[in-house]
């Protein structure tokens, strides 16, 4: 099963998984794109693929969802559906926000929490968490998006420590920059121009969550980008840190491309 499989990183682990022969379950909300890629994988991997086209941040929809996979033998997990709103907090409608948190946290918990009894009864399955590397450190301009991949970034590697000694296995993919549209819903596409983030193709980062959950792994940082993040995001002060981020990345998450100011407060 696979969230966000309309997109991006989803669509790309849909398609790895397919090529690995696993029928399939597809999840997001533009049910015209999981119809073509559902196509695409029977006829070209000869796998069944089911799609359900259901936002993650609706309770009653991801209820019946939940329960639906609790009675099925689910044996992949790939708990990947996110968004990220970008800029100022004070400029986003608060109910986007919560759907933010619904989608990102919400959804991945109750996901993970449904497979798990089963996957735990057959002794065998594996769950991959998209957490980020964003999830390392606060992420102003992006503060809510920073806090949901800070839970992900945790749950899944306490998850996997947990799942020790059985045949379930659980892993953090935890990408930096990945060239996909989750920059046009954030309303920042001009940073994919700014080649020194050394953009990772969906694909890439795909293929290596998926090797790090075959291989049992904690984690997963694709990319020297993303390691450097993770890296600075873990171990530099956040005297330190801050100021780096105010100089190189937190302009490019303002949407408009406005550099804040530091009369902006939050930034000065
Ligand atoms: N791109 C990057 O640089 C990075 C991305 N990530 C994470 O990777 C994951 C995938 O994002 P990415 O592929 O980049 O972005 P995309 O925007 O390309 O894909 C996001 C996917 O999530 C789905 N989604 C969003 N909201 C909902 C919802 N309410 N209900 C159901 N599905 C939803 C979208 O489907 P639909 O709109 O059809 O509902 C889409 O399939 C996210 O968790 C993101 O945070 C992590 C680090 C870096
Ligand atoms: C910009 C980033 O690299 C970040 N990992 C993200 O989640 O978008």
């Amino acid at each position: 099963m696979v969230t966000g499989a309309s997109s991006g990183i989803g669509t790309a682990l849909a398609r790895r998984l397919a090529g690995q022969g696993y029928d399939l379950l597809l999840v997001a909300r533009r049910a015209d794109r999981l119809a073509a890629l559902a196509t695409e994988l029977r006829e070209t991997y000869r796998v069944g693929v089911d799609v359900r086209p259901v936002d993650l941040a609706d309770r009653t929809a991801r209820d019946a969802l939940a329960t639906e996979l609790a009675g099925r033998d689910i044996a992949v997990l790939c708990a990947n559906a996110g968004f990220s709103s970008c800029g100022h907090l004070r400029d986003h409608d608060p109910a986007q926000l919560a759907r933010e948190v619904e989608v990102n946290v919400v959804a991945v918990h109750q996901l993970a929490t449904a497979v798990l009894p089963g996957m735990l009864a057959r002794d065998r399955g594996g769950i991959l968490v998209t957490g980020s590397t964003a999830g390392e450190q606060p992420v102003p301009m992006a503060a809510t998006y920073g806090a949901t991949k800070a839970f992900l970034n945790s749950f899944s590697q306490a998850l996997h420590e947990e799942l020790r000694g059985t045949g379930v296995r659980c892993t953090l993919l935890a990408p930096g920059p990945v060239r996909t549209e989750l920059y046009d819903v954030a309303g920042v596409p001009g940073i994919r121009k700014h080649r020194w983030l050394r953009w990772l193709t969906p694909d890439q980062v795909a293929a290596a969550g998926l090797a790090g959950l075959a291989a049992n792994r904690r984690e997963v940082v694709p990319g020297v980008v993303a390691k450097a993040q993770a890296w600075s995001g873990r171990h530099l002060p956040r005297w330190l840190l801050f100021p780096a981020m105010r100089r190189s990345v937190l302009p490019l998450l303002v949407p408009g491309g406005r550099r804040p100011e530091p009369r902006d407060g939050v930034l000065s």
